[in-house]
C-alpha cells in the first residue's frame, strides 16, 4: 500500500510534489508575508461574516489534522465582502500546529512563526459544491487566524475538550451549537493573496484572508492540541505535531493589505 502523504520524513511537504505536480506551480501556498511589501488597498471591503452556529455538525481526526465539520447545503453561515466578488459558504475550521510553541503556523509575518494557525474554510456558492468549487481559481476562502502564546482562551474550551473522544485518525463525534465567530480576534483586518490549498492536492484554488491580529492560547491548551494522534486506533502511536507545510515562493504575487 503506498504510504499516503503526510509530515514525516518520508511522506513530508518535501515529498509532495511526487505525487502532487500543484506543489511546484505558481500560486502555492503558505507565504511568509513580508508586511512592509503588502499594499494597501482601500477597494479592499470589510470582511462580513454571518455563522449560524446550529450549522455545527461534528469534530472528525482525519490524520492529518482534526476538524469541525459545518452543514452547508444553505448560505446561513458565509464569508462575503474583503478581497471577495460574491458568496462563500462555510464548510470546515481546522489547526495546523507545532511540537514546541517556537513553530507551528503555515504563514509567518516577517519571517515570524507562531505555535499555531487555525484555517476557516469557504467555497464559492456559485458552484454546486465544494468539491466542483475546489478546483476553480476562485472557488475557495480560507480565513487565517494566528495563535500566539499568552493566557488561557476561553473560546478554544469546548473544541479541546472534544479532542479526547477523537485521538486517533478516523474518530469522530458530534460536535453542535457553536459560533466559529468566537474565535477570531477583535480586528477583522486582514491581508490577502490568490494562493492555494496547504497540504495535498495543493488546488491552487484558494483567496487567502489572514488576519492580522492574532487570538491567545495558553501552552497548556497546546499541549492538549499535541495530545492527538496522526495514527489510527492499534497503530503504533505517532503525536499529531508539525502538520505544517513550509512558506513557499511567492512567484510575482503581490500581497494586499485592508488596512494602513
Ligand atoms: N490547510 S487549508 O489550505 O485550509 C486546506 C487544505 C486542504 C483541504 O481540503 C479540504 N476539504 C474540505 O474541506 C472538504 C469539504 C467538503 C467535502 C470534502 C472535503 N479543505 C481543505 C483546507
Ligand atoms: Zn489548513
Amino acid at each position: 500500500m503506498s504510504h499516503g502523504w503526510g509530515y514525516g520524513p518520508s511522506n513530508g511537504p518535501d515529498k509532495w510534489a511526487e505525487n502532487f505536480p500543484n506543489a511546484t506551480g505558481p500560486r502555492q501556498s503558505p507565504i511568509n508575508i513580508v508586511t512592509k511589501e503588502a499594499h494597501y488597498d482601500p477597494s479592499l471591503k470589510p470582511l462580513k461574516l454571518r455563522y449560524d452556529p446550529s450549522n455545527a455538525k461534528g469534530i472528525l481526526n482525519n490524520g492529518h489534522s482534526f476538524q469541525v465539520d459545518f452543514v452547508d447545503d444553505t448560505d446561513s453561515s458565509v464569508l462575503t465582502g474583503g478581497p471577495l466578488t460574491g458568496t462563500y459558504r462555510f464548510r470546515q475550521f481546522h489547526f495546523h500546529w507545532g511540537s514546541s510553541d517556537d513553530k507551528g503556523s503555515e504563514h509567518y509575518v516577517n519571517g515570524m512563526k507562531f505555535p499555531c494557525e487555525l484555517h476557516l474554510v469557504h467555497w464559492n456558492n456559485k458552484y454546486p459544491s465544494f468539491a466542483e468549487a475546489a478546483d476553480k481559481p476562485d472557488g475557495l476562502a480560507v480565513i487565517g487566524v494566528f495563535l500566539k502564546i499568552g493566557a488561557a482562551n476561553p473560546r478554544l474550551q469546548k473544541v479541546l475538550d472534544a479532542l479526547d473522544s477523537i485521538k486517533s485518525k478516523g474518530k469522530q463525534t458530534t460536535f453542535s451549537n457553536f459560533d466559529p465567530r468566537t474565535l477570531l480576534p477583535r480586528s477583522l483586518d486582514f491581508w490577502t493573496y490568490e494562493g492555494s490549498l496547504t497540504t495535498p492536492p495543493l488546488l491552487e484554488s484558494v483567496t487567502w484572508i489572514v488576519l492580522r491580529e492574532p487570538i491567545s492560547v495558553s501552552p497548556a491548551q497546546m499541549a492538549r492540541f499535541r495530545n492527538l494522534l496522526f495514527t489510527g486506533e492499534g497503530e503504533p502511536a505517532c503525536s499529531m505535531v508539525d502538520n505544517f507545510r513550509p512558506p513557499q515562493l511567492l512567484k510575482g504575487r503581490h500581497v494586499l493589505a485592508s488596512f494602513r
